[in-house]
């Protein structure tokens, strides 16, 4: 049985649609009651429905009820129980021809037409019921087409009214245009600029990662140096624990330095103001000074006039005083004489009996009576004389005795007013040692030696010295180089003066600190002077005995406090490498041939340093220590080189350990003062060493050279310190990377010939003297502050 059903298109009106046909597409769907297509059109398969039609059309037949939509429902008709013929099944049964078996076969042709015109009239109520659901749904379809009108009007007021402001908005979006283009246009040039700025940026960008390039190694470099850091940071809370316990003792110090500050800037105020009020009265005992200088000179110029006068006077006094002995012998012996005669003469008149030859005698003795009475008289006047003469002498006297006294206060005055400038300038220094120690660097003084007799004048570098701290070299081709340290000494600059600027740091040595006091320098450029000089002789003994001198003096006069103290002294030496023991008793004698000791250095967790099997001996007088000096200058191993005649070929190293407590505060203190006379620099090429000699130059130059890759490695502040490159810097180590007061004297020549080494040295110098130490500590076990 085939379907039919209406399909409603909302655009097209209502289609009808054999059921199981394909879904023709929208466009070709026929329109039901718009376009009737022909039956021939029909699909054709469905023709087979007719060649069978018996049973459908006997069931038609029989139904006697037209058959009524069984849904009518969106344009849908759905026929149930009707026998639905296609338009081309219609035609089919129009054009069939009603011929019977034969022309004459009526009741057959009958039959047929009966069963044609039963098919007709099925069709025809078919189609009957068709065309009423074709009316319904035209009725419909009109229905909807006027809703659609409606719709349609009310859409297009709408459409109309969105048309206005469609209008309204393209204007308005017209003006956004405009306004969009300008903007665009501004956009554009914006971008153009833009694209230049890119470009440049582009560049930047290029120059920028060239740059994180570097950066990126920058970085790999820092976080090299970070976990360098972090190895020094270990190493730097061992000293920060070391500075806490320094910190506490410093915090004392510190308010200790305060009060004294405070003091000392109080005194300094005060001294400022008498130094201003000084220099006033200075300026004013000047004037006066000067005048009275004037004075003095006249006074002095009188003086000599009256002393020249005086001493006429006395010289004519002493004639007198002769011619008055003289004429008194005389008057004596005339006296005698007249006694004599008096008693001649009253013997004679006793006697009565008189001569005219001792009359006469008489009258000549009577005459000399007369000239001893004239001499008398001259005595007199000259006694009046003198007596004149000492009286204006003793005046004279006065007059120059107050004049004197004048100018001994004023002379008082300066003197004092020089001392108060003295002691101000010591007070500077000693608060600048105090800061320098408190900076933890450590300190360089530069020492340049005189001339010596076989160096000619014309030989000499022309150095010059400006301020206290600086050095000066001029080359001959007119460069200068410029150097600066914490203190500077000339050429005649003595060995006093300069132990009196260091004698406050030896003197820390008995607070309990460790004190490091080395020479450095070319070979005969004065290292060995300056540390020893002549221990013997009172102006030319150098660093070492004088500090000594001053250790025992200073620990004797502490007895009086309650302080004791226990010195113990070590000599050595390092050669080439190995370290000698320069107070080991001598083997020369009894010929011992028992093999040198073999020593060790090491560093003890109390941060004391040892050197193993040394020999280490009690000393409680300067005397002691100097027959240790003198015992241990015959072992030190000296050379002849081409520059000194007596070079130190090994570098000697003396240590005081002291060890004080006092009985009255049971305070300990454990210091250390090491002194180094280190041997010369020395280029191969200049020595002219050959043999032994070239050995022992390269194994100092060797050690030296180790002593400023350490001195750089602290200075640029290396994870790694090579300490052990060497004895001399494995044995300075302390002092050079820990937490000992250290100081270097860079000592220099002044011979043009030795410029190049003198540069190197102060270059050197200048490197040490950037490089940062430990802060020094001190090892007491409470803070006493030790003064003598
Ligand atoms: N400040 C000075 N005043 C006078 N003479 C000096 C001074 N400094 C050094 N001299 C003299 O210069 C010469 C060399 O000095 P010294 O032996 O101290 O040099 P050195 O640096 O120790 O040499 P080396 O490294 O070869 O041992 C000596 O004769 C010394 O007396």
């Amino acid at each position: 049985m085939c379907r039919f059903e209406f399909l409603v298109f909302p655009d097209r009106g209502a289609v009808l649609q054999k059921e199981n046909e394909p879904d023709v597409p929208a466009g070709k769907k026929r329109k039901l009651g718009i376009s009737r297509e022909p039956a021939a059109r029909a699909p054709r398969e469905t023709l087979s429905a007719l060649n069978v039609p018996r049973e459908s059309i006997a069931s038609i037949q029989a139904s006697s009820v037209p058959a009524v939509p069984s849904t009518v429902s969106s344009g849908q008709v759905e026929w149930e129980g009707v026998a639905r013929m296609a338009s081309d099944e219609v035609e089919a049964l129009l054009n069939t021809k009603m011929a019977g078996k034969s022309k004459f076969d009526l009741k057959g042709r009958n039959e047929k037409m009966m069963e044609y015109i039963k098919n007709l009239r099925t069709c025809i109520r078919q189609f009957l019921q068709v065309e009423s659901v074709y009316v319904m749904q035209q009725e419909q379809a009109q229905n909807q087409i006027k809703e659609e009108k409606q719709r349609h009007e009310e859409s297009e007021q709408k459409m109309s009214a969105k048309y206005g402001e469609l209008e309204a908005k393209l204007v308005e979006a017209r003006q956004q245009y405009d306004r969009l283009v300008g903007q665009f246009q501004k956009l554009e040039t914006e971008k153009q600029e833009l694209s230049l700025a890119h470009a440049k940026d582009v560049e930047a960008l290029e120059v920028a990662s060239e740059e994180r390039t570097k950066l990126n190694e920058e970085i790999d470099k820092l976080q090299k140096e970070v976990a360098q850091c972090n190895h020094q940071l270990g190493t730097a809370q061992d000293v920060n624990r070391r500075l806490q316990e320094y910190n506490t003792s410093l915090q004392l110090y510190n308010s200790k330095l305060q009060s004294d500050a405070a003091l000392a800037t109080e005194e300094n105020a005060k001294t400022q103001k008498e130094k201003a009020a000084i220099v006033e009265t200075l300026g004013a005992l000047r004037g006066n000074y000067a005048g009275l200088q004037t004075q003095l000179e006249t006074a002095k110029d009188a003086l000599q006039a009256e002393t020249a006068k005086m001493k006429s006077i006395n010289d004519e006094l002493s004639l007198l005083r002769a011619e008055l002995l003289r004429v008194s012998e005389e008057r004596d012996n005339y006296y005698h004489q007249v006694q004599a005669l008096s008693a001649e003469n009253a013997a004679i008149r006793e006697k009565t009996s008189t001569s005219a030859a001792e009359i006469m005698r008489f009258t000549s003795k009577a005459e000399a009576l007369e000239q001893i009475r004239l001499l008398q008289k001259q005595l007199n006047r000259s006694k009046e004389m003198l007596e004149v003469a000492e009286k204006s002498l003793s005046f004279e006297r006065i007059g120059s005795s107050e004049y004197m006294s004048k100018i001994e206060a004023l002379e008082n005055k300066l003197a004092d007013a020089e001392q108060q400038l003295r002691e101000g300038e010591m007070l500077r220094r000693k608060l600048h040692n105090t800061i320098q120690e408190l900076k933890g660097n450590i300190r360089v003084f530069c020492r340049v030696r005189p001339l010596l007799p076989d160096e000619n004048d014309e030989s000499s570098t022309l150095i010059s010295y400006p301020g206290e701290e600086g050095i000066e070299l001029h080359q001959a081709q007119g460069q200068t180089y410029s150097f600066s340290f914490d203190k500077t000494f000339g050429p005649d600059v003595s060995q006093r003066d300069v132990f009196t600027e260091i004698s406050q740091l030896v003197q820390s040595a008995l607070d309990g600190y460790k004190v490091c006091i080395f020479a450095y320098g070319q070979t005969g450029s004065g290292k060995t002077h300056t540390m020893i000089g002549q221990p013997d002789d009172m102006d030319q003994k150098g660093v070492i005995p004088r500090s000594l001198e001053q250790i025992f003096q200073c620990s004797q006069a502490l007895r009086s406090q309650g302080w004791s103290f226990k010195m113990q002294a070590s000599l050595l030496e390092i050669y080439n490498e190995t370290i000698r023991d320069l107070l080991a008793p001598s083997k020369s004698v009894g010929g011992d041939t028992t093999p040198a000791k073999q020593h060790a250095i090491k560093h003890e967790p109390t941060g004391n340093t040892v050197v193993t099997e040394l020999t280490v001996v009690e000393v409680n007088s300067w005397e002691e220590v100097s027959s240790l000096l003198r015992q241990a200058a015959q072992s030190r191993t000296v050379g002849k080189t081409a520059m000194n005649d007596r070079s130190s070929r090994s570098h000697c190293v003396f240590t005081l350990r002291i060890i004080g407590s006092n009985e009255n505060t049971e305070q300990q203190v454990q210091g250390v003062l090491n002194l180094i006379d280190l041997a010369g620099s020395e280029r191969l090429s200049k020595s002219g060493s050959t043999g032994e000699r070239l050995k022992e130059t390269q194994a100092i130059n060797k050690s030296l050279s180790s002593l400023g890759d350490v001195i750089l490695a602290i200075a640029n502040k290396d994870p790694h310190i090579p300490y052990r490159n060497s004895k001399l810097t494995y044995l300075l180590q302390p002092c050079l990377g820990g937490d000992s007061k250290t100081l270097m004297f860079v000592n220099i020549s002044p011979d043009s010939k030795s410029l190049h080494e003198s540069l190197c040295s102060l270059r050197f110098a200048a490197k040490v003297n950037a490089c940062e130490i430990g802060v020094p500590r001190r090892y007491t076990s409470s803070r006493p502050q030790i003064s003598c």
